[in-house]
């Protein structure tokens, strides 16, 4: 799904009225009564539950403002605090009307704010996508008010002081929701690993937006959800033999790192590879030839790093960095593969410590290379510190379209980079997976991807991080988050992959 700008969020709102022929009200009443469905069937609060509703001036104010009256005809005991201001929003007034006077309404003053106690529930209807500038003032106060309270925060739509899609100054003032209740689309800065103690655990109710407008409309950013990709891994056909599925070559491991070379193999294996050869060190060998029998070894003649490229003639992609070290020895064997290799690279580890570290290598990288770093490895690849996660955002963007290549930069939602600077959010995966090695699964699933002629680059790069997602998905249904190391990723690439295989046969 798209990611949609604040802008490109008023546009498509006011395209839906145009289009339905409904009114800016009729549209917040749908937005009010998503809320309100939403907690009745997540909360199921206590008609007894005190519900304070937050409302500020403008349309984020009007949805709190509709929520309160259903509530309160529902039997819910709402109770509203408005933030003066000079100027109300037309639909913010139509509510304030329509509130019926049992339901006790008080403005907000720096003296007089509500007792907030554990078991009420508040709603955040402060300001949502129209917030302008750092919330001040007694606004400002307000926030620090909710946040101070045991109580349950709900934001309507976003963390009221939380842009929705651009950096703001640090210690600005923003709610700290528990739970971001955003209407269609999710934002930008729900994905964002400095806003995760405000937007909390977030959902995107339907309120019928047009989907013909959202569909034509351009946009940078994307979000890959479940049914995403469903399908879009080609079943294999039946008279398939190891040769359609490519033949896969993996450089990893050194001396006490054998384990990174074991994981990314197993993991390749898995991936559907057709065939697959391991390089690694001696040390390497005895127990890559055990641990990993499917694939075939090659071992380096050093005893333990990496020391020289076999001729690459026989392979359909080749991967590089799991466990490799980063010595001179290595290095080279890194820069002979960027002059020489004609087929897909996926690169991680430390051949990205080595990338960054001889940034002259990045001007050999062949087109489509795919790289895997994680936010520090990007620090070093770049070389200069992000100042904040936008800024993080447009290194990656201007990275990739320098170097013409697929960047995934790995996080609690992976971004996956296009060379034309497009970058796809993954959903899935869960914080179980913030454990040694799962990214070493994660070359080699993609390796396995990339050796795939029948997958395009992007497809092999989204397929194969949302997979890995998913399989730490379904691996902690078993193991639980703590318990969940990275071969249990391993074990799960298969089922995740099933889930993404087409039901039509392939050709
Ligand atoms: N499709 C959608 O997403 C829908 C959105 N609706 C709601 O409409 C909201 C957007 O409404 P608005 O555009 O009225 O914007 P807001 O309600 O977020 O706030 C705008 C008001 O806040 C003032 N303001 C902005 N920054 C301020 C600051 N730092 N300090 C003090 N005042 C400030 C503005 O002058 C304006 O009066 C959404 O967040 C959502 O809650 C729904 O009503 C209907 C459907
Ligand atoms: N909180 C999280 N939610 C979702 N995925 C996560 C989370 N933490 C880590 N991951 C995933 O686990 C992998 C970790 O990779 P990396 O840091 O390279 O690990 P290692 O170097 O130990 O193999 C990445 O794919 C990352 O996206
Ligand atoms: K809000």
């Amino acid at each position: 799904m798209k990611l949609l700008s604040a802008a490109l969020t008023r546009t498509l709102d006011q395209a839906t009225i145009q289009a339905q022929g409904i009114t800016s009200l009729e549209l917040m009443e749908r937005a009010a009564t998503a809320l309100f469905d939403w907690i009745l069937t997540e909360l199921r609060p206590a008609y007894s539950t005190p519900i304070h509703l937050f409302c500020g001036p403008g349309n984020n104010g009007g949805d709190g403002l509709a929520l309160a009256r259903l509530l309160h005809e529902a039997g819910y005991a709402a109770h509203v605090w408005l933030l003066p201001a000079k100027r109300y929003s037309a639909d913010f007034t139509a509510n304030r009307l329509r509130l019926p006077a049992e339901v006790p309404c008080q403005e907000l003053a720096a003296a007089r704010f509500p007792e907030l106690p554990a078991s009420a529930v508040l709603i955040d209807a402060l300001f949502g996508t129209g917030l302008s500038r750092p919330l001040t003032d007694l606004a400002a106060e307000v926030v620090a008010h909710l946040n101070r309270s045991p109580a349950l925060r709900i934001a309507v739509d976003l963390p009221s002081g939380l842009l929705a899609d651009a950096p703001q100054p640090p210690d600005s003032p923003l709610v700290q929701a528990h739970y971001t209740l955003c209407f269609e689309l999710p934002k930008l800065a729900f994905l964002l690993p400095g806003h995760a103690a405000f937007v909390g655990e977030w959902h995107t109710l339907q309120i019928g937006l047009e989907q013909e407008v959202i569909h034509n409309m351009a946009v940078d950013n994307y979000f890959i959800e479940d049914n995403y990709l469903k399908g879009c891994l080609p079943k294999r056909p039946r008279f398939s033999h190891k040769g359609t599925f490519g033949h896969a070559l993996l450089l990893a491991g050194s001396q006490g790192k054998v384990g990174a070379a074991v994981l990314a193999a197993t993991a390749c294996l898995r991936g559907g590879v057709g065939l697959l050869t391991v390089r690694v060190p001696q040390v390497g060998y005895a127990i890559l030839q055990t641990a990993v029998p499917e694939a075939m070894c090659l071992p380096d003649s050093a005893p333990d790093i990496l020391t020289e490229l076999p001729d690459l003639t026989p392979y359909a992609a080749v991967g590089m960095g799991p466990g490799l070290g980063q010595q001179a020895a290595s290095r080279e064997v890194l820069r002979q593969l960027l002059q020489t290799a004609t087929v897909p690279l996926v690169l991680d580890a430390d051949a990205l410590n080595l990338l960054g570290a001889n940034r002259e290598l990045l001007e050999l990288l062949p087109p489509d290379t795919l790289l895997t770093p994680h936010p520090k490895e990007f620090e070093r690849l770049v070389g200069i510190p992000a100042r904040h996660d936008y800024h993080r955002l447009e290194q990656l963007r201007a990275f990739v379209r320098q170097h013409r290549c697929y960047c995934v930069l790995k996080d609690a939602y992976t971004a996956v980079a296009a060379p034309d600077g497009t970058l796809y959010f993954n959903g899935s995966g869960n914080p179980g997976m913030a454990t040694g090695g799962s990214g070493d699964v994660l070359t080699g699933l993609l390796l396995a991807l990339r050796a795939d002629k029948r997958l395009s680059a992007l497809d092999a790069a989204l397929l194969g991080v949302y997979a890995h997602g998913r399989a730490g998905d379904l691996a902690a249904q078993e193991t639980g988050e703590a318990g969940l190391i990275a071969s249990d990723l391993v074990r799960f690439i298969g089922p995740a992959l099933q889930e993404l295989t087409a039901s039509a046969p392939g050709l």
